[in-house]
């Protein structure tokens, strides 16, 4: 007769996991299988020990066939049940019920004898508890009261509680062993259960360890793509805004002038004779010129004014809600300014000039075609008038 709620059925997490279809045998619950074996030994030794008190009390025909039917037969079909239903766990409830009835009509077919009876009670009551709980208790006090009642139908009222010694002890002995095994088996599931619960808890622990990394990682690359949404819109040796950047902001801002009615100017820089500078000093005294004027048009810019590389030695300095006159005037201290300005390089001093072309919005347009074009025919009269020089 089987132990174990149905509950302490073994799932291990490091065993075949929901992505593998489970197996036939992993479909019928361990529960049922080892019911059946306990089942099938401890009716085997209820069998001897009706063997032996039939030494002392005949039993007659009909009560053998019945008990033998019982007691060696009937674990197998009820494994066999079990195995072939679709719910095999709710069928093998439904067998320990039938134990139990089973059991009260052997107990009454033989008399009632004390230990024979004691120990099929006792079993049949500790396994449905240990199944169903307190409901199990109630189930198996009435199954077995019910059982005996048939008993006591089909082979007549009789009451001959005595046991001969070999049986009471036979009794004794296979009730303790069976007794023991479902402690063992108790031990072994609770053990499992406690290797369970510490491979869940580890592995929790490991999915937020992986979390954790997961978040860094998300983290790194958030900001690995700020890092290249701002490569993509500055020039690697200056660090101003590019073309593009220069390109976009100045259609937005064209925008709002002219929504706001306000002007908007624009400074076209070239650094004069820079291929001189490069073919005397090298091209990292030109870099170290760019540097410098870079470094000088973040100095100057105001805030909201869009300082940009244009492109080889021409920069760009976009300024809202400049007027042309404006404009002119800081062009002019851009230049003052840059021209002043000994910019070091590898010991020496060396000195640069910037050609100016202005344009400005409502002046010469009111698109960045029209704004481009000024400020570049600005910049070739500020070149041909001599450089060094502010025009537009
Ligand atoms: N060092 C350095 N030189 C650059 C860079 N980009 C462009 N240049 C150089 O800038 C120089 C531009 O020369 P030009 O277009 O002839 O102009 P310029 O010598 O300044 O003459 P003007 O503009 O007429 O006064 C070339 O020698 C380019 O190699 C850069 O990133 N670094």
């Amino acid at each position: 007769m089987p132990i174990a709620p149905p509950s302490l059925r073994p799932r291990l997490p490091d065993t075949p996991g929901g992505d593998r279809p489970e197996t036939a045998t992993q479909r019928l619950s361990w529960v049922v299988q080892m019911h059946y074996r306990m089942r099938t030994a401890a009716f085997g030794m209820l069998f001897l020990a009706v063997c032996l008190h039939a030494r002392v009390e005949a039993v007659s025909a009909s009560i053998w066939l019945f008990l033998g039917v019982l007691l060696i037969v009937y674990p197998h079909l009820q494994f066999r049940r079990a195995r072939s239903s679709s719910a095999p766990l709710d069928t093998e409830m439904h067998n320990l019920s039938a134990d139990s009835l089973l059991l009260g009509m052997a107990a009454a077919a033989l008399g009632f004898p004390l230990w024979i009876t004691f120990s099929s009670l006792l079993g049949t009551l500790s396994n449905n508890t240990a199944n169903k709980g307190w409901p199990g208790v109630a189930e198996t006090l009435l199954a077995f009261s019910t059982g005996a009642l048939i008993g006591g139908l089909v082979w007549g009222f009789r009451l001959v509680p005595g046991n001969d010694l070999p049986t009471t002890l036979l009794c004794i002995v296979c009730l303790t062993a069976y007794l023991v095994a479902m402690g063992h088996i108790a031990f072994t599931r609770i053990q499992r259960l406690r290797d369970t619960r510490e491979a869940l808890q580890q592995r929790e622990r490991d999915l937020l360890a992986a979390n954790d990394a997961l978040q860094r990682n998300l983290q790194a690359i958030d900001a690995l793509q700020a890092q290249l949404r701002e490569q993509a819109i500055r020039d690697p040796l200056t660090g101003l805004y590019n073309r593009r950047y220069l390109d976009a902001t100045l259609q937005r801002e064209l925008a709002r002038s002219q929504r706001d009615d306000q002007p908007l100017a624009l400074i076209l820089m070239d650094l004069d004779h820079f291929k001189r500078v490069n073919d005397t000093y090298g091209h990292q005294a030109g870099d170290a010129v760019l540097l410098q004027l870079a470094r000088l048009l973040t100095e100057m810019a105001r805030a909201g004014d869009v300082a940009s590389r244009h492109g080889g030695e021409e920069f760009l300095l976009l300024m809202p809600t400049m007027s042309l006159a404006t404009a002119r005037e800081r062009a002019e201290a851009l230049r003052h300014a840059f021209g002043s300005r000994g910019i070091p390089f590898g010991g020496l001093t060396l000195h640069a000039t910037l050609s100016i072309g202005i344009a400005a919005c409502p002046d010469h347009g009111n698109t960045a075609e029209d704004l481009f074009r000024h400020a570049d025919r600005s910049l070739y009269q500020a070149k041909h008038g001599g450089r060094n020089r502010v025009e537009g």
